[in-house]
C-alpha cells in the first residue's frame, strides 16, 4: 500500500447544477463528488452534454451550484460574495478557453501580463521570463495576435494563465481551435506546466490523445463523474469512453 497522501487542489461535494425551469429544466450536475489533486493534470471526458464544461465551471468558481459545496484549497467557493469569488478567481485561478481570448490591439508581451496589470500587482520578473521561455515564445513578444498562429497564440494564453501563479489552471478545450500538430505543442506545454512548475491543470477534452497526456481523467456521464483512470493509455480512453458515450 502506497502511503502518499493525495492533496486535493480543488473539490466538489454533492454538487449539483441545473440549468432552466419546469418541463425545460436540465440538471448539468447530478451529485458530483470529485477531487481533482494537486500538482497533476487531471482530464475530463465525456459524451457532449455530458456535464463537462459546467463541472469545470462550477470547480473554478464561474458557475454558482445550486446544492453542494466546492472548496478551491479550503475555500468554500459557495460561501463567498460575489466580490470575494471574483477575488479570488483573479488571484488564484487561470484559464485557458478554446477561442484564445487575446486582446487583438495588445502584443502578446501586453496580453500575458494584463490580468497582473488589472490586478495591480507588480510582475514577478524572474517568473515571468521563466514562463515566457517554457511556452517558446522570447521571439514573439512584440507581436499582436493576428500576427500569430493559433498554436502561438494558445501558448500566450497559457503564459497568461501562468504568470500569476495560480493554484489552478482551468482549459476548456484549448486545442478545440487548433490543427493536430499545434494541439500536440500547447498538450506537451500543458503536461510540462505540471513536471516542471508543479502545477495543477483540469483540462475539459474530447479528444482521447489528449487524455494521454493526462495524470488522471474523470469519465462524465449524464451529470455524474461514472469513472476516473489514472495514466491512462489512450487505447484504454478509447475503450471507457465507448462504455460511457452510449
Ligand atoms: N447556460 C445554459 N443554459 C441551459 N442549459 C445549459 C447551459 N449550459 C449547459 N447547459 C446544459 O447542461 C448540460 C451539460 O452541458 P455542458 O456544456 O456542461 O456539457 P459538455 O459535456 O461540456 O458538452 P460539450 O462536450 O458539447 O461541450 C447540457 O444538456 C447543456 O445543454
Amino acid at each position: 500500500m502506497s502511503s502518499h497522501v493525495e492533496v486535493a487542489a480543488v473539490r466538489a461535494v454533492a454538487v449539483t447544477k441545473r440549468f432552466g425551469v419546469g418541463p425545460a429544466m436540465v440538471t448539468a450536475l447530478d451529485g458530483v463528488t470529485v477531487a481533482v489533486p494537486a500538482g497533476r493534470f487531471t482530464v475530463v471526458m465525456g459524451a457532449s452534454g455530458s456535464g463537462k464544461s459546467t463541472l469545470l465551471h462550477c470547480l473554478a468558481g464561474l458557475d454558482r451550484v445550486d446544492s453542494g459545496v466546492v472548496y478551491l484549497g479550503d475555500v468554500d467557493l459557495t460561501g463567498l460574495s460575489e466580490r470575494a469569488l471574483t477575488r479570488l478567481r483573479r488571484d488564484r485561478v487561470g484559464f485557458v478557453f478554446q477561442s484564445f481570448n487575446l486582446l487583438p490591439t495588445l502584443t502578446a508581451g501586453e496580453n500575458l501580463l494584463l490580468p497582473l496589470r488589472i490586478a495591480g500587482r507588480v510582475p514577478d520578473r524572474a517568473w515571468t521570463d521563466r514562463v515566457v521561455d517554457v511556452v517558446g515564445l522570447r521571439d514573439r513578444l512584440a507581436h499582436r495576435p493576428a500576427e500569430l498562429s493559433g498554436g502561438q497564440q494558445q501558448r500566450v494564453a497559457v503564459a497568461r494563465a501562468l504568470v500569476a501563479r495560480p493554484a489552478v489552471v482551468f482549459a476548456d478545450e484549448p486545442t478545440g481551435n487548433l490543427d493536430s500538430r499545434a494541439a500536440a505543442d500547447v498538450l506537451a506545454l500543458l503536461r510540462r506546466c505540471v513536471d516542471e512548475f508543479g502545477q495543477t491543470v483540469v483540462m475539459v477534452t474530447h479528444d482521447p490523445v489528449a487524455a494521454g497526456y493526462a495524470d488522471r481523467v474523470l469519465l462524465v456521464a449524464d451529470g455524474r463523474v461514472v469513472d476516473e483512470v489514472d495514466a491512462p493509455s489512450v487505447a484504454m480512453i478509447h475503450r471507457r469512453l465507448g462504455g460511457v458515450s452510449s
